[in-house]
């Protein structure tokens, strides 16, 4: 029985502490081989580049800027998608497209990690995990490039075995192929490793591999509840994955 958790999903699982569990299949994970992590939302709270990003490039084709909360509902499923959603949201052609993606590219390359925070909590675990020799990869919707860049510039970077974007691969979370192709990578199948994320689309890509998933509470999922994207555990803070680790691996000892 884990400890300090309290199951979310159905009756008859109580538990005391943070971590919420919303599958039972969570008492019986096997350890995983490596750790996926999603960025946006999950590591870094980046809703501040977001919105000084789409601020600026908005304001440079003279067009009215999306709201904050706007921009925080719509994050997570990488650059294209929220621009195109931001242009629709603020009355203006699709056919603008193209303006605004040169406008948004250049002004994120200036502003990446200049208005946002590593979340409380996420430096302690990385660095406790990657002491433990888990290989730690970054799957993210982000662009490569600039995944790499913020998680430089926040102190994260040398954690991870490797990074991988929303141009990585040929199609993005929520689609599979991006947690498929990063457990091969490292010589994995999918089953063997966690995918550990803030939104539905790390969920439902995860759960379309076969992969294990926890969510973080504190994230970006689209303004719905976390406990309903179809997780095996909602976490309230990364720390919370050690001790998961640690169930695990007695489970499997004893
Ligand atoms: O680029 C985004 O939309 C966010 O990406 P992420 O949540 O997959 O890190
Ligand atoms: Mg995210």
């Amino acid at each position: 029985m884990l400890l300090g958790v309290k199951f979310v999903g159905g009756k008859g699982h109580q538990g005391i502490g943070m971590t919420r569990l919303c599958s039972p299949a969570v008492f019986s994970l096997a350890s995983p081989r490596a750790l996926l992590f999603d960025l946006d939302g999950t590591l870094v709270d980046t809703l501040g580049d977001f919105c000084a990003v789409l601020d600026a490039a908005f304001t440079e084709c003279g067009w009215p800027t999306p709201s904050r909360a706007f921009v925080a509902a719509t994050i997570g499923k990488g650059g294209e998608h929220l621009i195109r959603s931001a242009l629709t949201h603020q009355g203006i052609p699709q056919d603008a497209y193209a303006m605004a993606a040169e406008a948004y590219q250049r002004h994120y390359e200036h502003l990446n990690g200049t208005h946002s925070q590593v979340f409380p909590g996420v430096s302690e675990a990385l660095a406790g995990l990657h002491q433990r020799g888990l290989p730690l990869v970054c799957l993210t919707n982000k662009p490569q490039a600039f995944a790499r860049t913020l998680l430089d510039r926040k102190g994260l970077l040398a954690c991870f075995s490797a990074v991988w974007g929303g141009d990585s691969f040929e199609r993005k979370k929520p689609d599979p192929l991006p947690i498929v192709r990063s457990a091969e990578l490292l010589g994995l199948r999918a089953q063997q490793v966690w995918m550990i994320g803030d939104s539905r689309n790390d969920a439902q890509a995860a759960r379309a591999a076969g992969a294990p998933v926890m969510l973080v509470a504190y994230g970006y999922n689209h303004g719905e509840p976390v406990e309903q994207a179809g997780a095996d555990a909602v976490l309230e803070s990364l720390l919370e994955l050690p001790p998961m680790l640690d169930e695990a691996a007695a489970r499997e000892a004893g």
